[in-house]
């Protein structure tokens, strides 16, 4: 069984909650409220900023010239392919790129990318695969779940959203991950999986505690 099969079937609870969550289910039939996205679109800006240093690290800790290369191209494609869909809905609600860098990360935001940068930073190429992967890989099924319904990806407002996470480009980035995990994990003895298996299955959770978050706008609750 390749080790990306053995995900599938842990992570799948955790799917079936995603899908479910009244955010993105209202991505979906149109219905989300706009300053629940906006408080999102935010978030996950500040969110891809430390996620795409984990692409640098990638491409650091690369063994060869071709995976060293794509790292690059993803990295690339983050900062200039998904963050200007942030900043295209940042126009559509008057939120400048300075805003944006400048708005304060929640504690789920924090947590979310402190964890991912720990692992990337102090681990080894497959746990930094392991972390990033339930980003690339959960957004194309949501996207791709999305994409079903009749009329979701020209709505107005999300359909660039939904059109964006269920492309094609999005779906190879999150089967070339899948391919490399599945790649450097082949012979691993079992401690080494099931420490990649826990990394995995964190970075999924946060993926779920990302959309709650966004749906309750939820920022410190000492402040409020
Ligand atoms: C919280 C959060 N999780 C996942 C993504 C989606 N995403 C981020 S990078 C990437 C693939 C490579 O560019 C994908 C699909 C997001 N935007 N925000």
């Amino acid at each position: 069984m390749k080790f990306s099969e053995r995900l599938h079937e842990k992570l799948l609870p955790i799917w079936r909650k995603n899908h479910d969550h009244p955010f993105v289910q209202e991505i979906g039939n149109g219905t989300l409220d706009k300053e629940k996205f906006r408080f999102y679109m935010i978030q996950d800006y500040l969110y891809l900023i430390e996620y795409a240093k984990l692409f640098a690290i990638g491409a650091a800790k690369a063994k060869d010239v071709e995976t060293m290369g794509k790292f690059a191209a993803m990295l690339d494609s983050t900062l200039n392919e998904e963050m200007s869909l942030h900043r295209q809905y940042g126009e559509k609600f008057g939120i400048t790129p300075k805003e944006f860098e400048e708005a304060a990360p929640s504690p789920t935001t924090l947590a979310y990318t402190h964890y991912m940068l720990h692992v990337g930073q102090n681990g080894t190429l497959a746990d930094l695969v392991a972390a990033l992967l339930p980003c690339a890989w959960s957004y194309w099924e949501i996207g791709k779940e999305l994409s079903q319904i009749p009329g979701a990806s020209e709505h107005e407002f999300y359909g660039e959203w939904i059109k964006m996470y269920s492309s094609e480009e999005f779906g190879q980035v999150a089967q070339w991950c899948i391919d490399l995990l599945d790649e450097l994990t082949e012979e691993k003895p079992e401690e080494e999986l099931a420490h990649l298996e826990e990394i995995f299955l964190n970075t999924t959770r946060f993926e779920y505690m990302f959309w709650e978050m966004s749906y309750n706008q939820a920022m410190w609750p000492t402040d409020e």
